[in-house]
């Protein structure tokens, strides 16, 4: 056994041992993007260093919690804080929780962000679902020895957003009377923000938004099954001909602004998602 897949089943066992039910669905909070959850909603809140083998989250805006929630009535883990390729971790531990849960059978993922738009017609404020991605990282999670038990070696990537998750958040908007954008994320491994050569570079490339994170998360759930939703929230415009400086404590300020219109969105479409445990 690898000791990634030693650390990925102590967590799991942990979790299993620990959380009053297993959920169907997951959802990794974004930085700044918690505020929408009511705690009336949190069953329990463990902090990431409780758990065994997990890594613990150093990002401002990250709280570094797993919860056991139900939002609007349906059960969903919620990763409050994730792990970032610029923290210094390796790809396989960026996503560890995700193996995890992999192998605690839960079927649907969500992936919230904050990213920057590419695309001169999205606004700041406004959320994208992921249509599909470009990993500009330089890494892979699934670099080294397969987990034959996980998934294939050569994983096919020709749908990674499951096309009825994406329906259906498109329809949850909808009834919200929400603008929901559509493209592509592109992931960098941060954590210096771009210059504009670059910036027009990603936009060539076919990019509308980009960020750290989701890429590695989204690569290892597809890997091991998962439906996966991807969701950014656009904090700033990063636009290589009109260039405005940003900084980490605009985007988070954004991202706090941006929060209640994901959790309209998240809370009209979890209890539509189905599955397992409903
Ligand atoms: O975890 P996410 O992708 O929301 O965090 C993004 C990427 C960086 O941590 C940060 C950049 O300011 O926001
Ligand atoms: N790389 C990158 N990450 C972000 N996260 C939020 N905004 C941005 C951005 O403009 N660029």
């Amino acid at each position: 056994m690898t000791d990634i897949q030693t650390r990925a089943r102590t967590a799991t066992d942990w979790i299993r041992k620990n959380c009053p039910s297993i959920p169907n669905t997951a959802l990794v909070l974004g930085s700044g993007l918690g505020k929408w959850i009511d705690s009336a909603w949190i069953q329990k809140s463990i902090p990431y260093a409780d758990i065994p083998g997990f890594p613990v989250s150093t990002v401002e805006g990250h709280a570094g919690a797993l919860l056991v929630a139900e939002i609007k009535g349906t059960p969903a883990f919620v990763f409050s804080g994730r792990f970032h390729l610029y923290e210094g971790y390796s790809p396989r531990e960026v996503t560890l929780p995700i193996a995890c849960l992999g192998l605690l059978g839960t079927e649907n993922l969500i992936l919230t962000n904050a990213a920057g738009a590419l695309n001169p017609l999205f606004a700041t404020g406004g959320l994208m679902l992921l249509t599909d991605h470009i990993n500009m990282t330089g890494h892979n999670p699934l670099t080294g020895p397969n987990v034959d038990d996980w998934g294939p070696r050569f994983p096919d990537m020709s749908q990674v957003y499951c096309p009825a998750l994406r329906e259906q958040a498109m329809q949850a908007a909808m009834n919200c009377g929400q603008r929901l954008e559509q493209g592509v994320y592109v992931a960098v491994a941060g954590p210096s923000l771009e210059t504009p050569a670059e910036t027009r570079m990603y936009r060539i490339m076919g990019a509308d938004a980009i960020g750290m994170s989701t890429v590695p998360e989204a690569i290892t759930a597809h890997h091991m099954g998962l439906k996966i939703l991807g969701i950014s929230c656009l904090t700033n415009k990063n636009l290589p001909d009109c260039m405005a400086q940003t900084s980490h404590a605009e985007i988070l300020d954004q991202a706090n602004a941006s929060s209640d219109a994901l959790g309209s969105l998240l809370s009209a479409l979890i209890p539509n998602l189905g599955g397992r445990h409903g």
